[in-house]
């Protein structure tokens, strides 16, 4: 399987996170069609039972087989009770032949937040949780890292310590999302949106997608299998997106071949840096359909 740092060529579209103490979900998810799990310790579980979900998970991610699906660790900070633990039971899980793609840390508000993670545990690469006011003004030295792979936005975190409103058109949210987008982009990290929380509303969860979707994510995290249906459909090309940019791309090649450096298609102007995006369009729709096949 293809690493978690491959970037935008992997499919994102939805991340579910499952916490690590329920047996009954961890089990589900090998069969759900999601493209990327994390594994939590972090907020999903009670403090009682975090030593037993640590163990519990290790054990499962050692044995199962969750095929094509990206697996990510959300730890607990290391500066609680259970972070080192959390880290040094993955270090030896990993070293012993668990199968972790990433390990995601909670509340990165500064480099220095990852070169402690880094420290800790070699080799596998880091995602960040992008949820503290501080994070979000550090969004560009975080994203630089060497060892950051990808960021997950955690608007819950971030809504508590704004101490704004949920709003439909998430405005509090919008500082934070662009600046963590951009940060992800310049450095070539994958970065996926935040959770919607009322998880039986579809149409509320469908109209996040597609704003998150709009600004550039590559998908959102989600909390319940029945969500999954709705950012994976949101976050692909859709039929229409891929025979455009097919049609772009055979407009452009006979343009070049007469000397031109513009087409035109259903009105608009296609340029060389249109033709990226279109190879992009088929490159992530031919993603998605490996993934299927396999
Ligand atoms: C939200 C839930 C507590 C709802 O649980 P439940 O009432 O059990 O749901 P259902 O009865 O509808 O479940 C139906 C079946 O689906 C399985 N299931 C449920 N959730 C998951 C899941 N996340 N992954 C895999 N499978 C799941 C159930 O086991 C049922 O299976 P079956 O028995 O076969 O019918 C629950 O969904 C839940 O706990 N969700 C995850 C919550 C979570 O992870 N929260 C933390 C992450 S959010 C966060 O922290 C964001 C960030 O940090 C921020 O700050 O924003
Ligand atoms: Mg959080």
């Amino acid at each position: 399987m293809a690493a978690v740092t491959d970037g935008r060529a992997r499919p994102f579209r939805s991340v579910l996170y499952i916490p690590g103490s329920k047996e009954r979900a961890l089990e589900k998810a090998k069969d759900l069609p999601a493209d990327a799990i994390i594994f939590d310790l972090e907020d999903a579980v009670a403090a009682e039972e975090k030593p037993a979900a640590r163990a519990l998970l290790a054990q499962v991610l050692a044995e199962a087989d969750y095929g094509p699906r990206a697996r990510i660790v959300r730890i607990n900070g290391l500066d609680s009770d259970w972070g080192r633990d959390d880290v040094a039971a993955f270090a030896t899980a990993i070293a012993a032949g668990a199968k972790v793609d990433a390990i995601l840390i909670p509340k990165v508000s500064t480099p220095a937040d990852l070169d402690a993670v880094a420290a800790l545990i070699p080799d596998v690469p880091l995602w960040a949780m992008m949820e503290t006011a501080l994070g979000m003004l550090n969004a560009a030295s975080i994203a630089a890292h060497p060892r950051l792979a990808g960021m997950v936005m955690g608007t819950n975190d971030l809504a508590k310590e704004l101490g704004s409103r949920f709003r439909a058109d998430r405005l509090a949210m919008q500082a934070g999302l662009g600046l963590c987008l951009l940060a992800a982009r310049a450095h070539g990290l994958t970065i996926v949106d935040g959770v919607y929380n009322a998880f039986k509303d579809e149409a509320g969860l469908l109209a996040e997608c597609e704003q998150g979707r709009d600004m550039g994510f590559d998908g959102k995290t989600l909390i319940h299998p029945a969500q999954l249906d709705i950012a994976n459909t949101a976050f692909a090309p859709s039929q229409a997106e891929i025979d455009l940019a097919r049609r772009q791309i055979a407009a452009f090649e006979e343009a070049e071949a007469q000397g031109l450096g513009v087409a035109v298609v259903d009105g608009r102007i296609v340029e060389n840096l249109h033709i990226v995006t279109a190879r992009q369009t088929l490159a992530k729709a031919e993603a998605i359909a490996a993934l299927h096949a396999s």
